[in-house]
């Protein structure tokens, strides 16, 4: 069979599909019949998203008043209105909602109940943007509207809807229950509807749900298309494209955006496409102070992990909401087994060294050494991937720096042996490559520990968007090779991205662990400025010898974890 790996159809999820393989399943033994046949594999792109997308498109310009309403928005930049009234219910029975909220939290939702076509409520890391929206969808239920609940992925749409099982408030789940928690499947569709006989049943049951939750794509429902919400309210909208996000809007009267154009925007693999805006979402376009309330009280980062937020990215905006966040640091139920003063500084709990960034100088040579000794085992590349997507046939590279893998397994070790839960250390990697040696690394390390101790999180910073953990360690990744003449290689984008960066920033409560050669990741702006925050206290070289420091020692402990069969 010949392969053409840049046709290949890679459809195949979680499984391993690569330029030299794909999984077959269920599939005839076509050798018996067709011996010395030569098949071809074609690639067929998906036409769901982008018919998707031409629709609502096409929705936005026909002339329906809803169509209309969002152009005035979307094209003409209409500025919201507010009125100045409550109704009374609110004044009557809101305080039992609005008593669990900050003053901040509390004007956002009273602006969003007074916003007559739109509003957009900015979440900084950690403000309690899932909370608001729950007071929102509480106090609009007691008004007697109807709302749809919508996000980009069904986890962010289920996030909320738990939230709301908790205050009893009841809704209709449009998804498959597959993809839904098990709380969650009661309500799904197809269970609700399952004693409706006629159209009619159909009809009174769907009407009978104020709130309704669903995907954006999944708002092309009939449901949707045949009723008009009072509300929609999307999650994480600042994650979604416009022509995707613009399809529930049509079936509500008005809405409400959720989200942090600060962090990451919606995935745009086209450069062509990203150049002409289609990386803008609809919430950074509208973004204005007359449209947007900023909710900036954080309940997640410590005083000294906010600080470096709002030095990169936020720039003094974002506040903890009390002096227990402020204060709160990594909590080691046992002693440091470690004597070495470069662990026991990592593992500080003094609030002033709540951020470490490591700097490892080169370790380009060392860490080639020693995956020369691996690699073929592990089959780890270090820097020959190619991005094969249709227009960008610019060679692009992965990488994974193996020195890097042994500080962080030095620290989950370190880690562990003090007492923390598996749970609460999140690792993040630049590149997907780092993420799979991490992963594989943390599997076997984890074989020889105490269950408590294991689910330790190996993830891109992508993949962390929206959640956080007590500890995170950052493998930066990069580091150049000394030897090398510039190639032509295109280097990535992603360490130019400003966003991905605040993103892995803001993940952790307690304790922030940078581990990255300096030299090299300082052509990049935004780690050029990250730096330049971390310096005195919160900075420490990796020299060997220097605070009981020790590469031998680091790689040495890999090796053996490395040496394991693979779990
Ligand atoms: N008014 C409040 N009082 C006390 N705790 C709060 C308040 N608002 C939010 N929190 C707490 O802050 C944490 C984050 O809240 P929530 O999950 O609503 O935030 P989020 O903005 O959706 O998070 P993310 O930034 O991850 O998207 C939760 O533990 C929540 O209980």
């Amino acid at each position: 069979m010949e392969e053409e790996s840049d046709n290949l159809m890679t459809r195949r999820g979680s499984e391993c599909v690569n330029d030299s393989q794909i999984p077959f399943s269920n599939f005839r033994d076509l050798t018996k019949r067709y011996k010395n046949e030569l098949f071809i594999l074609d690639r067929n792109d998906s036409q769901t998203f982008t018919k998707f997308n031409l629709a609502t498109i096409g929705a936005l310009l026909d002339e329906r008043e809803a169509s209309q309403r969002l152009r005035r928005i979307i094209i003409d930049r209409e500025q919201p209105k507010f009125s100045t009234t409550l109704p009374k219910i609110i004044a009557k029975d809101g305080k039992r909602v609005l008593q669990k909220l900050n003053i901040i939290q509390q004007k956002a939702v009273l602006k969003a109940l007074t916003a007559n076509d739109y509003l957009l409520l900015k979440g900084l890391p950690g403000t309690g943007k899932t909370q608001t929206i729950v007071a929102i969808v509480s106090l609009l239920a007691m008004m007697g509207k109807s709302v749809i609940i919508t996000s980009h992925t069904h986890s962010a749409v289920d996030n909320v809807l738990l939230r709301l099982l908790k205050e009893n408030l009841q809704f209709l789940r449009l998804a498959d229950p597959s993809r839904v928690p098990d709380e969650i499947r009661n309500y799904c569709e197809c269970v609700l509807t399952i004693d409706c006989k006629t159209p009619e049943d159909l009809k009174n049951l769907y009407e009978t749900y104020n709130i309704v939750g669903v995907t954006c794509l999944g708002s092309a429902h009939p449901l949707l298309v045949h009723r008009t919400f009072d509300v929609c309210i999307v999650d994480e909208a600042t994650q979604v494209l416009q022509s995707t996000v613009i399809r529930p809007l049509i079936s509500a009267n008005k809405f409400l955006l959720v989200g942090d154009p600060e962090q990451l925007p919606p995935i745009v693999k086209s450069k062509a496409a990203k150049k002409l805006g289609a990386d803008e979402s609809l919430f950074a376009r509208l973004d204005s102070p007359e449209a947007t309330v900023v909710l900036s009280l954080q309940y997640r980062m410590n005083k000294t992990i906010a600080k470096l937020a709002n030095s990169l990215t936020y720039k003094g905006e974002l506040k903890c909401a009390n002096d227990t966040v402020a204060s709160s640091t990594i909590a080691l139920p046992n002693q440091i087994a470690s004597r070495e003063k470069w662990m026991v500084k990592c593992l500080s709990s003094h609030i002033d060294q709540s951020v470490i960034l490591l700097n490892t100088d080169n370790v380009f040579n060392r860490s080639e050494e020693f995956s020369k000794n691996f690699s073929r085992k592990l089959n780890y590349t270090s820097e020959d991937t190619t991005d094969k997507s249709a227009e960008t046939k610019v060679k692009t590279r992965t990488y994974s720096n193996f020195c890097e893998a042994g500080v962080v397994l030095a620290l989950i070790n370190s880690l562990v042996q003090a007492g923390v839960a598996g749970s609460d250390i999140g690792v993040i990697a630049t590149f997907t490559s780092q993420v799979k040696l991490l992963r594989n690394m943390v599997d076997k390390f984890e074989m020889d520990i105490l269950q408590e101790h294991r689910g330790i999180e190996v993830n891109t910073v992508d993949q962390y968007q929206g959640r956080d953990k007590s500890i995170i360690i950052y493998s930066c990744t990069k580091c150049d090779n000394p030897d090398a003449v510039a190639d032509g290689v295109k280097d990535t984008e992603i360490l130019q991205d400003f966003r991905r960066l605040t993103v892995a920033i803001t993940r952790s409560r307690h304790k922030l662990i940078i581990i990255g050669d300096i030299k090299s990741l300082n052509v990049y702006t935004p780690f050029k400025e990250l730096f330049s925050h971390l310096k005195g206290m919160s900075k420490l070289d990796l020299n060997e010898g220097k605070q009981d420091f020790s590469w031998q020692q680091v790689m040495d402990k890999l090796g053996v974890l490395e040496n394991k069969v693979d779990v």
